[in-house]
């Protein structure tokens, strides 16, 4: 298994601010483990860290850098170091077909057209699907057009695949595969959620609540903390406690 990084993510009092809100408030951060979960219900600011550590927003204050490099300034090197699954695949196809959409990464680092063509056709080839080499997007399922958006990450061999609700949307055999694909991954994988059981095999789970770490560990004291918080919470009838 090779090691994912030298260095990892690190966030250095990094502070986001939205809409005049402060959505993530001073994060310290140091993330090197193979397996990593970020928990929060709506609104606790998961996306927009996401977000953050991929270098598609900038700190308000502070620094993020992922294996030394900051991703926001370095577009280049965020884009070998990382690899992000948005949860909603249209927000990321932008191909009319399966080929295209897979060589389209490595077209932009610079390989030729016809050698990312290939490499897509033997990673296709890898997972059993030649046949959707030429296939219409859009005659994919929503779970299919999910595992194409997986295939595409991979085809960049980052690092670290960032995963947002990676399960959202999908039936429980596409769930269990999906889940079966990642687990197996040498990457780092950092999988944001609202749902506690999506990181039970985590080595470590960090509880994001408005825009804070209210917990930092292994899933066995996070999760228990967080259903109890979340049924706490689910028993009042309002969010009284959220700002805005
Ligand atoms: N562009 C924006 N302008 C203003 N406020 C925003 C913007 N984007 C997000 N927010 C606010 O930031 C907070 C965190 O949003 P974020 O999408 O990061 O949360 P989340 O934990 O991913 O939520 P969910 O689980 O619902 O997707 C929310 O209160 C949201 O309203």
């Amino acid at each position: 298994m090779p090691d994912p990084a030298p260095s990892g993510i690190r966030l250095d009092q990094a502070t986001v601010r939205l809409g005049g809100r402060v959505v993530l408030d001073g994060l310290r951060l140091s993330l090197s483990e193979r397996r990593i979960g970020i928990l929060g219900r709506n609104g606790s600011g998961k996306t927009t860290l996401l977000r953050l550590i991929a270098g598609l927003i900038a700190p308000d204050q502070g620094r993020v850098t992922v294996e030394g490099a900051d991703p926001f300034a370095d577009r280049k090197a965020a884009l070998g170091n990382l690899g992000i699954l948005f949860q909603n695949p249209d927000h990321q196809i932008l191909f009319p077909t399966v080929e295209e959409e897979l060589a389209f990464g490595l077209v932009q680092q610079g390989l030729p057209q016809r050698e990312a063509l290939a490499r897509a056709h033997d990673l296709l080839a890898g997972e059993g699907r030649s046949h959707w080499a030429q296939a219409p997007v859009s005659t994919l399922s929503q779970g299919q057009r999910h595992y194409l958006c997986l295939l595409a990450v991979l085809m960049m061999q980052p690092r670290t695949i960032l995963l947002d609700e990676p399960f959202a949307g999908l039936d429980l055999p596409t769930q269990a595969r999906l889940s079966r694909r990642l687990a197996a991954l040498p990457q780092r994988l950092v999988t944001i959620t609202h749902d506690p059981a999506a990181l039970e095999g985590a080595d470590r789970v960090l509880w994001l609540e408005a825009g804070r770490i209210a917990l930092d560990g292994p899933p066995a004291e996070v999760l228990p903390a967080f259903i109890a918080e979340m049924e706490r919470i689910g028993a009042c009838d309002a969010d009284a406690d959220l700002a805005g």
